[in-house]
């Protein structure tokens, strides 16, 4: 794993304007994002997100997954919080890449679910590697996060990999009737710290948001 660090620049989105980094993994390729707002280097644990990259969800509205509800929310809770970085990591379909995704979600359009299509398909149920992170976070001078996340063995791999996970905080929004069973598979198989039990439309999206005094 070799990261190297490229340029920088302003990104202003609906949420604030946040700084964005660029970096190449120069054995595969790959680049990664990391948007930071505030001082991330003073020290203080950095309100953070490591957000697997999900074309579908980031960026075509889909409601299958919950990812693109989680990345708004993560750069909202950033922007609220004045200090935070989100990482934007290229590991499409939990590292399988786009295609095989659209075929894994061929198959659960025909009953499977996403662990079972993943096997079908040859692959393990989660394929990702975090070893970009620590490297990216130490360009950015963070050596401790609050990492947004419902996923425990993120934790567990960021930690393994050199990250200093000093807390994790939950990031449950955007249950919906399409990704219901999705997100039950992921609590019941995964190990996401979701609910088992709770109805479709029960968390919040930012679709139901009231305004103020409403
Ligand atoms: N193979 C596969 N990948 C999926 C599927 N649905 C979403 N993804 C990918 O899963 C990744 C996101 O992982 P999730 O398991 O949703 O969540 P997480 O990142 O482990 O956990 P959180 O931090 O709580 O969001 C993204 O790369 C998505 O493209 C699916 O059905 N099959
Ligand atoms: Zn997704």
């Amino acid at each position: 794993m070799s990261i190297n660090y490229i340029a920088s620049s302003k990104l202003p989105t609906p949420f604030g304007v946040f700084t964005m980094h660029g970096f190449e993994d120069s054995e595969t390729g790959k680049e990664h994002v990391a948007l930071t707002m505030g001082d991330v280097a003073s020290g203080e644990p950095v309100l953070a997100r490591a957000h697997s990259e999900c074309l579908t969800g980031d960026a075509l509205f889909s409601m299958r997954c919950d990812c693109g509800y989680q990345l708004e929310e993560a750069l909202r809770s950033v922007s609220e919080a004045g200090r935070g970085v989100v990482l934007y990591l290229r590991q499409e379909g939990r590292g399988i890449g786009l295609l095989n995704k659209i075929r894994a979600y061929n198959l659960q359009d025909q009953g499977a679910d996403t662990v079972e299509a993943n096997e079908r398909l040859g692959f393990g149920a989660d394929m990702r590697d975090y070893s970009m992170c620590q490297p990216m976070l130490g360009h950015l001078g963070i050596s401790a996060i609050r990492l947004m996340t419902n996923n425990p063995r993120k934790v567990k791999a960021l930690s393994e990999a050199g990250v200093t996970v000093a807390e994790r905080v939950p990031l449950q929004v955007g249950r919906n009737p399409h990704n219901d069973g999705y997100l039950k598979t992921k609590a019941a198989k995964l190990g996401h710290y979701l609910p088992l039990d709770t109805q479709a439309d029960t968390l919040p999206t930012h679709q139901d948001d009231e305004p103020e005094g409403a």
